[in-house]
Parts: structure tokens; sequence; C-alpha cells
């Protein structure tokens, strides 16, 4: 069946207009504190070994109210401001965003304490190695991998996130009929990510190519600020058979 991505894309989120001013207003729409009382580093190596270690399941039902909705996951989730917007949005779904920058982590649970969310959480940890810890399979019904690190050299890309064995574990752990939405600035990165999940024989492409839109309809920290610059945006609405 050709799937409806536009039921999904009901946000009532401004988006801000391609090539906008730097002084466009933020779409997330939530005044959250800054609450950082140092620098956090850009990248760090996945690769190394404190990133070994699976992350700790978090306590399920402390932290989502209604365990039985549907999961979505956000790998790489940086700030986490598209996750709290879209978990206010979305209040039917369960969101888990997952990222290797503890102090990010951090921050964003605290945003989602503030906002009083029952349906998001946030969990530090290197998703190659915790995937397969943290979810049974089916469990999820909705992955979103956005703007990952790009790490140009080429002796630099077995530290890219989307490898063989994550796409082989998200085939287990999503339900029949999940969507995989990918997004990058980099046209490489955004074709390699594709290109991985296509040679697994449980995905597809139901529209044979990359959208023009993001059918979510709430932009990342990095898209919002790639689409304030005006660069093009590599955006792919992949499915699990
Ligand atoms: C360029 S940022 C994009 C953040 C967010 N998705 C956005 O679009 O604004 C990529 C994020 O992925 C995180 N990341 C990179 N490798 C990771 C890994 N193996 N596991 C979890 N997070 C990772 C980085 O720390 C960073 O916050």
């Amino acid at each position: 069946m050709e799937p409806d991505v536009q039921r999904i894309g009901h946000s009532s989120v401004a988006q801000p207009a391609d090539c906008s001013s730097r002084s466009a207003p933020q779409p997330w729409g939530i005044r959250l504190q800054q609450g950082l009382s140092h620098r956090v580093r850009q990248h760090v190596n996945p690769l190394q070994v404190q990133y070994q270690q699976p992350a700790s399941p978090p306590h399920w039902e402390r932290v989502y109210r209604r365990l039985a909705q549907p999961f979505h996951l956000d790998i790489g989730t940086g700030s986490g401001r598209f996750l709290l917007r879209i978990a206010q949005e979305q209040p039917e779904w369960n969101f888990l965003g997952v990222e290797i920058r503890q102090p990010l982590v951090e921050r964003a649970n605290r945003w989602r304490d503030e906002l009083g969310l029952d349906n998001v959480h946030f969990l530090f940890g290197n998703i190659n190695v915790s995937l397969r810890h943290l979810f049974a399979p089916g469990d999820l019904s909705r992955v979103t991998l956005q703007f990952p690190d790009p790490w140009f050299k080429k002796r630099h890309h077995k530290r890219r996130v989307v490898q063989p064995q994550l796409v082989a574990d998200l085939a287990l752990l999503l339900r029949p009929g999940s969507p995989v939405f990918l997004q990058s600035d980099v046209k490489e990165v955004a074709e390699e990510m594709v290109g991985r999940f296509l040679e697994h024989p449980q995905f597809w492409d139901p529209y044979a190519g990359p959208l023009d839109h993001n059918p979510l309809g709430i932009p990342t920290q990095r898209e919002w600020h790639c689409q304030q610059l005006g660069l093009p945006i590599y955006r792919y609405w992949l499915e699990r058979r």
C-alpha cells in the first residue's frame, strides 16, 4: 500500500522560509533555558573505548506514562528541540532520543521536565553499540536519523552512524510498514545512508527518490540552521517492508 506521509505532517508549527534572515523566530515555539554551564565538544569519536559500553535502558514505566503507545526513536538527537516539540504535538506517540554527548542529554531531560512531558526521554549512549539492548523486535514504529555527523575524511567514514549493522538491527526492531526518515545537508552522506538501508532486503523507498519537504513538519536544529543559510537538504522517507 502506498504510505500517506501527509497523515503525519499535521504540524501547526510555522516553517521558517529558506534563506530568511538569521533573526527569524525559532520554530520550536518553546522558551527553554539554555542551561549548559560549559562548552560542549562539537564532535566525539564514537569508536573511542569510552563509548563502547551499551547504554542502560531507561526505567520505561517511570519515564513513559502510556507505555503501550507506538515508539519513535531519534538517532543522534543533538539538542533535543525537535523531539520536545514533536512530543508536544503528538501525545499519542512515545519518543526516545539517543545522543552520544552527555551534557546535551542531561539538558534535554531537564527541558523535558520543565515542559512536564511524559512521552519523551533522552538517553546518553552510542547508538551503534546500544540499539539492540534497548528494544525488542517489533518495538519501534518510526525512526528518524537527521543530519548525522558527516565525518568527511575517508579514514573517518567508519565513524559514521549508519553502518550495515545498525541497518540490520533496525530491520529487526521496526514493525513492518514503519517509516525511517533520513536527512542530511551533505549529498554524499545522504546517499550513503539511503544506499545502506536499501542494500538491506527489509527496506524499500516508496517515493523512489528524495523528498522536497519534511513530512514531519518540525525542523531539527541543524535543519533550521541549513534553512536559514539556504543550504540544500537531502531527505528520504524509507519504509520497513
Ligand atoms: C550534526 S548533529 C545533528 C543533531 C540533530 N539530529 C539535528 O539535526 O539538529 C549529529 C548528532 O549525532 C550525535 N551522534 C553522532 N554519533 C552518534 C552515535 N554513534 N550515537 C549517538 N549519537 C551520535 C552527535 O553527537 C550529534 O549531536
